[in-house]
């Protein structure tokens, strides 16, 4: 085990921290203003913005469908304050709470109904993905390996478009200043090696980021590189746009009617792919737990180890694939990914203090900046570790 410290959110000034101080404030507020909660739901929400800043860690009620599994999850973290527990479980909690709160898995009239679904309805209704839509009929005069590369490029950028990162750093967030660690050459051989075999896609968020990760699987499909893509979603609402069955769903539909001869024809391949089941569509508890992915349940670990590659896409996935903690950002990235199942590459924007992977001189440079470089959605990585 490493001894590189777990990040916690209880340091004050800490991004953590302002995670759940800054940011889980203003998230309710735009929870609770987008549809129109009763009282009850309300106050269940408000008292969870208390407990989580100021007070400790309350188990699920025993009606609750996974009160016994979170129970297990919690281990000993039960009635301490939250910034007590890793990051990674007290956010992965305070959704799962939000979800409580506004009666998600209770019987009755706000069942099933997604908090975060306003959002993700506008933001995939919205003109700038017309406009990302329309570009792609430009991908078709490009040589394949141009053609590849964008797909690749877009599906890592889109991966800014989340709306959680946007409540605190605005629409769109900063301009992005470019790729740190860039294994696309491997990522790319991966796929040959493997001929036609089967590549996971480990989704992130809806809307902007599942468009373009959708017209790459479209790719890999047609163009000979994966005969089966497995993609995984969320199978509940979770930090805020994670993408669900629902989510694909509509995207595959904003694809199939968009103004665009060129998105028509991913959204009408894509449709068809699912139903041959080239393109299938999975889920699986675990990717709503709290727990790094060295901790992948039996069942899901001998899944993945079955793919010729899985795409890990997002910051949260790469929290959870190297391990939420401090590590020397020098740490090779095959360290704290050879775990993995099956060869993997993470296709991540920096949200989050976690890095691993980078050279010193880019370190040197990147700390001598001053700049929030880590969290700030400027920079990203496409890192793989490749199977043996
Ligand atoms: O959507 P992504 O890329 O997984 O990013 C979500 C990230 O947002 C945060 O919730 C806050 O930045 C991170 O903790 C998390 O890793």
């Amino acid at each position: 085990m490493s001894d590189a410290p777990v990040i916690r959110s209880d340091v004050p000034g800490s991004f953590p921290w302002a995670v759940f101080h800054e940011r889980h404030p203003r998230l309710v507020r735009q929870v609770l203003d987008a549809l129109p909660y009763g009282p009850a739901e309300r106050a269940a929400v408000e008292r969870l913005l208390v407990e989580s800043t100021t007070g400790v860690l309350e188990p699920l009620g025993e009606d609750a469908p996974d009160a016994a599994q979170w129970r297990e999850w919690g281990g000993l973290v039960w009635g301490r304050p939250w910034g007590e527990a890793p990051f990674l479980w007290a956010e992965s909690y305070f959704y799962r709470r939000l979800l409580d709160a506004i009666g998600y898995f209770r019987p009755g009239a706000w069942q099933g109904i997604d908090p975060f679904a306003p959002f993700k309805n506008a933001e995939l209704a919205g003109v700038a993905v017309d406009e990302e839509l329309v570009a792609l009929s430009e991908l078709d005069a490009l040589p394949r390996t141009k053609r590849a590369e964008a797909l690749l490029s877009s599906a890592l950028w889109g991966n800014r478009a989340d709306l959680g990162f946007q409540i605190t750093a605005g629409p769109g967030g900063p301009a992005s200043s470019g790729l740190l660690a860039d294994d696309s050459a491997v990522l790319w051989s991966e796929l040959d090696r493997a001929g036609d075999g089967r590549v996971c896609v480990v989704a992130d968020n809806a809307g902007r980021e599942l468009l373009p990760d959708l017209v790459l699987i479209d790719h890999l499909l047609t163009d000979g590189r994966a005969a089966e893509v497995v993609l995984y979603v969320k199978p509940q609402p979770y930090f805020v746009s994670d993408a669900t069955t629902a989510d694909v769903l509509a995207s595959v539909d904003r694809l199939r009617t968009a103004p665009s001869a060129a998105a028509q024809a991913v959204g009408s391949r894509l449709w068809q792919a699912l139903n041959r089941g080239t393109l299938v569509l999975r889920t699986h508890p675990f990717f709503c737990a709290p727990l790094p992915y060295h901790d992948l349940p039996a069942d899901l670990r001998a899944e993945l180890a079955g793919a010729a590659l899985t795409i890990l896409k997002g910051d949260l996935n790469y929290r959870r694939l190297v391990g939420d903690r401090l590590w020397p950002p020098t740490t090779p990235f095959a360290e704290t990914a050879g775990h993995f199942p099956s060869a993997v590459a993470a296709l991540r924007t920096l949200k989050s203090d976690v890095i691993v992977g980078l050279d010193a001189a880019t370190v040197a440079r990147l700390d001598g900046t001053g700049t929030t470089w880590r969290v700030d959605g400027r920079h990203a990585v496409i890192q793989v570790c490749a199977g043996s």
